[in-house]
């Protein structure tokens, strides 16, 4: 891989969900995964929540069993997680914040007031040699205390942007996409890589790919939905191919 290419990391959490709703076995997560990695991402993002609304610990001993490509394992901040991870130690972590009652993950994680926390919740994780990434707004204060507690990674909630898109609020999603391009300038000045995702689709992800400073974007609601249509495995490529065109 180049050093300008973006990575495109694939989150399968919906497969689980639709897996959920009937409470079998499929559609399989893992086949997910495995046809992902065919298709050309470069990791697969998996978010363990604290309900097991979609993956479950299964889910995740699978992953981390067969996948070639690395694992980003999403989870809250409490001690149940942190043990999962320590047992399974993936590639990544990415510390979000979870709400029981959301439907979505709703912002990023409020790192400014928890630091010491955060900072002593995440070292365990580093030393077991997880990369820490933290999901988080695009906001200075945030990123500078992600920056303070030790992550090597932070994730941009790309969520703002892209519900404005979708609402026509065309104005709004100027502002949150500078938002974005300053943050990750900043964040990147300060040594931490930046990864950045949640809501994209075929319409918005362009003008984030274009991002010098951006590594990573992962990306799994829309393409589980969009891969009804097409297909997962051509459903990414067109992701892959967007991302690459923004970025040539
Ligand atoms: C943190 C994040 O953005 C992802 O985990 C993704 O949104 C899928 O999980 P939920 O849809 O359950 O939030
Ligand atoms: N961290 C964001 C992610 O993994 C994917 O979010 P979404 O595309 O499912 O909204």
């Amino acid at each position: 891989m180049s050093d300008n290419q973006l990575r495109l990391g694939v989150n399968i959490d919906h497969v689980a969900t639709i897996r959920n709703a009937r409470g079998g076995a499929y559609p399989d997560p893992m086949r997910a995964a495995k046809l992902a990695e065919e298709a050309g991402a470069d990791g697969i993002t998996a978010h363990l929540r604290e309900d097991r609304r979609h993956i479950v610990d299964e889910d995740i001993e699978a992953l981390m069993d067969a996948l070639t490509v690395p694992l980003n394992f999403e989870m809250a901040a409490t001690p149940e997680m942190q043990k999962i991870a320590l047992r399974h130690k993936p590639h990544a972590v990415c510390i979000v914040p979870e709400k029981r009652e959301e439907r979505t993950t709703e912002g990023g994680l409020e790192v400014a007031r928890e630091e010491n926390k955060l900072a002593h919740y995440i070292a365990p994780l580093r030393e077991a040699g997880c990369r820490v990434s933290i999901f988080i707004a695009a906001d200075q204060r945030q990123i500078e205390a992600a920056h303070r507690i030790g992550a090597e990674v932070i994730e941009l909630h790309t969520g703002a942007y892209c519900d404005a898109h979708a609402d026509g609020h065309m104005d709004e999603a100027a502002r949150e996409l500078d938002a974005l391009r300053d943050m990750s300038a900043f964040a990147h000045s300060l040594g931490l890589e930046v990864h950045a995702g949640h809501g994209l689709t075929y319409d918005t992800v362009k003008p984030v790919a274009v991002f010098p400073e951006v590594r990573e974007l992962n990306i799994g609601h829309f393409l589980i939905g969009e891969a009804i249509f097409r297909g997962l495995t051509p459903a990414i490529s067109e992701m892959r191919r967007l991302m690459d065109e923004a970025r040539a």
